[in-house]
């Protein structure tokens, strides 16, 4: 008899994507002005068209090739044709790609928004958060669940009057839920600009048949006693958790970042949650500077093989670089707190006696090793070939954050071309997502035959949405990673 497979199951970052959760740009990516780019957590306005067409397309289409390949293979041609006007990208359209693999919110959205019960009760919750008034509330009513998801995301009615602001940033996935083992942990944003991605993801998970099997097994953290009383948006007392910063590196280890994004509060109580629920064993808090250029730790690292990893050298114990002639400054530099990485592991066996490491290396060296039983050399690739000024540079648009379709292949962005260098120093092959369709589309390759490669992604407008392909994707389902 053919074994079940779970709907949802993750237990490591790099074991072969079998189902994730995506969102596509939507038009409220072309309504960000300038004013208020930065509260909405953009670093510029997007060109709408170009970040769809030119660049999320081509995700939309390797993430198909490789999740759920019946949708696409051998039709290319005919999808992209300018007749065909991107219908299959727009969720909404009857030709729209409908995949349970590569799994689009605004589809799912729509179906809850069909059942009328949800539809009144979320109505009310997004008119209470966006201060409508109750006739807008009565006419909203009136929409078809297609439309009414639509203007949920956007902010936009069909008539294009812009009712409350866009929600740009639900493009970023990752940092609304995290599937860990078979448990997902709703996240709480730190960023009032991310509120209503929230509740949107609240009501799917709790509500959508796809996720029936698991709603006993979704973790939401509580605040904290009257924690309405805190002063302000930053406090480590609040609870504020944020995906980007969780990573399940393996079935029993899970990495929390405690960032400008997630609190130290909401880490402490997610490590009570975790061992109680008993979802995991091991818990790794990764304590990084809160800064804006650092966010979530998946913008400082990200796994691409048992034994490789992605880094920013700044971490690293040898952060100090040829170039730097004033070592003493340098090592000053590095010991003052505010640059510091901290990690504090705790074991659900003995919570008392924390592991410390002081540096990362340390840390994704000792996972390698001793969770995913590694005997080769752990490597590191470092942003920017670990030269000043490409690290940071490079690290800025999201060279340290790439996203495993399997072991050894990740996506990464094109316009980071020293961090490719490093990969190509480090044995991988260096392929522009373009080459690679064309040759799965005319059958000169098939997905299997793609090993340890770096698949450049086009980034101009993307990375200014300050995110890369870790952050665009919520894995729901992974191969578990073969025993070593
Ligand atoms: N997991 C991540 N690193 N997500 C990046 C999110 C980027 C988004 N503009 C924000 O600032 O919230």
């Amino acid at each position: 008899m053919p074994k079940e497979i779970a709907f949802a199951s993750v237990t490591s970052e790099i074991g072969t994507l079998k189902r994730l959760l995506v969102h596509s740009p939507d038009s409220g990516l072309g309504k960000v002005v300038p004013s208020k780019a930065q509260d909405w957590l953009f670093e510029d306005i997007v060109h709408l068209d170009t970040i769809r067409r030119k660049e999320y397309d081509y995700y939309t289409k390797i993430l198909l090739y490789f999740l759920d390949p019946e949708k696409i293979r051998g039709k290319l041609q005919q999808i992209d044709a300018p007749s065909a006007n991107r219908n299959f990208y727009k969720p909404g359209h009857k030709d729209f790609f409908r995949s349970d693999k590569v799994i689009e919110l605004q589809w799912l959205l729509e179906e809850i928004l069909e059942d009328h019960e949800i539809r009144i009760k979320l109505l009310a919750s997004v008119c209470a958060i966006e201060g409508c008034s109750h006739k807008k509330q009565e006419e909203l009513n009136q929409y078809s669940p297609v439309d009414l998801a639509k203007i949920f995301i956007s902010g936009t009615a069909t008539d294009k009057s812009l009712l409350f602001p866009p929600i740009p940033n639900f493009i970023f996935t990752r940092d609304i839920g995290i599937t860990i083992n078979s448990h997902i942990l709703l996240n709480k944003p730190a960023k009032k600009a991310r509120t209503r991605e929230a509740l949107l993801m609240r009501y799917i998970f709790f509500h959508h048949p796809l996720f029936a099997d698991l709603r006993e097994n979704i973790i939401e953290l509580p605040d904290t006693h009257q924690h309405f009383l805190l002063p302000k948006e930053g406090d480590d007392k609040k609870v504020t958790l944020e995906g980007g910063d969780v990573m399940v590196v393996s079935k029993d280890h899970v990495l929390i970042g405690v960032s400008e994004r997630t609190s130290l509060e909401a880490a402490h109580q997610a490590v009570h949650a975790l061992f109680e629920q008993n979802v995991v064993k091991k818990v790794s808090i990764v304590k990084i500077p809160k800064k804006r250029d650092y966010m979530h730790i998946d913008t400082v690292f990200t796994q691409v093989k048992r034994n490789v990893w992605v880094m920013l050298g700044h971490f690293s114990k040898k952060s100090i670089k040829k170039e730097d002639a004033d070592i003493v400054q340098r090592i000053l530099e590095g010991k003052k707190s505010e640059n510091k990485i901290q990690v504090i592991q705790f074991r659900k066996k003995d919570l008392e006696n924390p592991v410390y490491f002081d540096n990362l290396e340390d840390l994704l060296n000792d996972i390698s090793r001793n969770d995913l039983g590694c005997d080769e050399k752990v490597r590191f690739i470092y942003s920017g070939n670990n030269e000043f000024p490409f690290d940071a540079r490079e690290q800025w648009t999201d060279s340290c954050n790439v996203l495993a379709l399997k072991e050894g292949v990740v996506l990464g962005y094109d316009r980071n071309d020293k961090t490719s260098t490093a990969f190509e120093k480090a044995g991988f092959a260096v392929v522009p997502v373009k080459e690679l369709l064309e040759k799965l589309e005319n059958g000169e390759i098939t997905t299997d035959d793609i090993k340890d490669t770096m698949i450049l992604m086009p980034s101009a407008e993307l990375s200014r949405a300050r995110g890369g392909f870790h952050c665009m994707s919520m894995p729901l389902l992974r191969e578990p990673l073969s025993e070593k």
